[in-house]
């Protein structure tokens, strides 16, 4: 139960609801317990007139008749009691349910990047999904149906013990049996369902990867290995799932046993002390109503009990990752403004996941308003400085200052509003290609708009579709081309005017033509602003006031472009041997 303590907050926000659905159930179940009370009186009222304790047959009748409106009077009533019961405590989990899922949801936006790295997106859907399902279960079903047990229990065995304490105490034998078993049993359940979870969170998983890579399975014609896969990881999930379910089964027949063992003891103790007339015949109707009664919240204890094993697995996984302090941290709450100069000093930086160094002593200035080339061969370090520029991940050794100002002391929502970053893979959303765009500035007016996409060179391909800007792209963009969804995200970038825009090899899949037609723009809208070019083609770097080479992390070469093709090494030959593929 140490994991689902996180949610008395939540117990104490809704605090009246469960007070107020705690007394209704009391209500409802004092009266449900009138009744047997009732039709035993009716019965010794009966053997009363048979006995000739009483001889007044029309008084006997009146009796009869009023005990039967009170019954139907009582059930009415104790109906009524037990949906305003469900009403406000079913209501109050749902409350719990979706602030828990909010919870959940900030967290994960609050996580860094490392952590995205990390956990599986089907294991994050999962936990704020079925997990939380699983403890509505236990906010909602679960207390309602121990509220009623206790309630039921408590004033069921008062009554009982008013009427008789001998039948009372023979009643409560099987009772210790019944709490050792519980408690075994739960143990098991406890172990499974965590295993069973587990199990969910795989194949959810594993069909999201399998669903994002579909284009890949089919076109390599896998779909038969994959299915295989899946088979597999679905029957061990359907054998733990039967685990699970055995143990679950044993619960409902172990308590009819019992319970039908407690009214095998009232009928045989009941009937020995009426034939010794030391009780009425109306007694041993009224406790086997009671066990009767009884019967209901005794054999839901077992699936309470599971609720709460399984409720109490699910708290573990999400307490995990609401636990997870975020490894990028803001550390200054007050305004940073941001002009745009960024200098590296002796920076270091090693993925944590992979250990691998990606970038090594790398000393570097940018003014503000500069552009900057960066080239190197694939793998050399070129993304990872600029995701170190976002504040995606922190150096492992050195510093980075955003206008003389170490980056970890500026204010990281400043600095992150002040970049616009295209990526190397843009992802676009499935919205409108309007909003994709505006997404950069949220207020964006519609001329801004196609400013942006102008800049971008993408506004002529915007039209020719039917829609034009409302046309609604499909999950990951999927009815643009390549080089249409990296343009789309440059206008993206442009749109949002910061300070610093990065373009990570954002115009790889467009041609050397509009390759040229973007840079001049860009030369425009990057006025002022401090810019970074990562390619892997000169024409992209030429124009740039500085250009760096990377090789394995380090700066191999630096300078301009006119100082840069008449030094030998990398840029000079990759110069060259671009002139020569320009010229065939
Ligand atoms: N998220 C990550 N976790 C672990 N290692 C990473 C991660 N991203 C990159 N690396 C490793 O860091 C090194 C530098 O990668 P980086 O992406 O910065 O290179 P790059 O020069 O941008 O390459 P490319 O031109 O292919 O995009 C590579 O060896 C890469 O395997």
């Amino acid at each position: 139960m140490k994991a689902l303590q996180y949610l008395n907050k939540y117990f104490s926000k809704y605090k009246w609801r469960i007070i107020i659905g705690l007394l209704i159930t009391i209500l409802s179940k004092l009266l449900a317990l009138q009744v047997p009370r009732i039709i035993g009186d009716s019965f010794n009222i009966v053997e009363d007139y048979l006995d000739n304790t009483i001889s007044d047959l029309a008084f006997v009748k009146h009796e009869l008749l009023m005990n039967v409106l009170i019954i139907v009077g009582v059930a009415l009533l104790s109906g009524f009691f037990t949906f305003l019961m469900r009403q406000t405590i079913i209501v109050t989990s749902r409350l719990i349910e979706f602030d828990l899922k909010n919870e959940i949801y900030q967290q994960y936006q609050k996580l860094s990047l490392n952590f995205y790295k990390k956990n599986r997106t089907g294991d994050l859907m999962n936990r704020i999904s079925e997990d939380v399902s699983k403890v509505r279960m236990y906010v909602g079903p679960a207390i309602m149906y121990t509220m009623n047990m206790i309630v039921l229990f408590a004033v069921g065995f008062t009554q009982m013990l008013q009427v008789d304490k001998q039948l009372t105490l023979y009643t409560l034998i099987p009772f210790p049996l019944l709490s050792i078993s519980i408690f075994i049993l739960s143990k098991v359940i406890h172990k499974r369902s965590t295993i069973v979870q587990q199990y969910l969170s795989k194949l959810t998983t594993f069909n999201q990867e399998f669903f994002s890579g579909i284009d890949v399975v089919k076109s390599y014609g896998i779909e038969r290995s994959i299915i295989k896969d899946f088979d597999v990881i679905s029957d061990e999930s359907k054998e733990k799932n039967i685990d699970l379910q055995k143990a679950n089964a044993l619960f409902f027949p172990l308590m009819i046993l019992l319970i039908g063992i407690s009214n095998l003891i009232v009928i045989y103790i009941g009937g020995l002390r009426y034939i010794n007339g030391e009780i009425q015949s109306g007694v041993i109707i009224e406790f086997i109503m009671y066990v009767n009664i009884l019967t209901w919240p005794v054999a839901v204890v077992g699936w309470v009990t599971s609720m709460v094993q399984q409720a109490e697995a699910s708290q573990a996984r999400i307490n995990e990752f609401l636990d997870e302090v975020p490894e990028i941290q803001n550390t200054n709450n007050n305004p940073t403004p941001i002009k745009g100069k960024v200098t590296f000093k002796d920076v270091s930086f090693t993925y944590e996941d992979t250990n691998i160094t990606a970038l090594k002593n790398i000393d570097l200035t940018v003014e503000a308003g500069e552009t900057l080339a960066i080239l190197g061969n694939t793998g050399s370090g070129k993304s990872t400085i600029i995701e170190l520029i976002s504040r995606l991940y922190d150096v492992t050794k050195g510093v980075i200052l955003i206008d003389d100002t170490p980056i970890i002391e500026a204010n990281l929502y400043d600095v992150r509003s002040q970049i616009g970053f295209v990526p190397q893979d843009p992802f676009l959303f499935s919205d409108t290609i309007g909003n994709n765009i505006k997404f950069g500035k949220e207020e964006a007016t519609k001329d801004e708009i196609i400013d942006a996409a102008k800049n971008a060179v993408v506004h002529d391909n915007i039209v020719e579709f039917t829609n034009g800007y409302d046309t609604i792209l499909g999950e990951r963009g999927v009815t643009l081309s390549g080089g249409q969804k990296q343009r789309v995200s440059i206008a993206r970038a442009i749109i949002k005017n910061p300070k610093i825009l990065i373009f990570d090899d954002c115009l790889s899949a467009v041609d050397t033509e509009t390759e040229e037609k973007i840079l001049s723009n860009l030369e425009k809208v990057s006025k002022n602003k401090t810019t970074f070019i990562i390619s892997h083609r000169v024409s992209s770097a030429k124009n740039a006031d500085k250009i760096i080479v990377l090789d394995e992390g380090r700066i191999a070469q630096q300078g301009t472009h006119n100082q840069l093709i008449k030094t030998e090494g990398y840029y000079k030959d990759l110069y060259e041997q671009q002139l020569l593929e320009k010229e065939i």
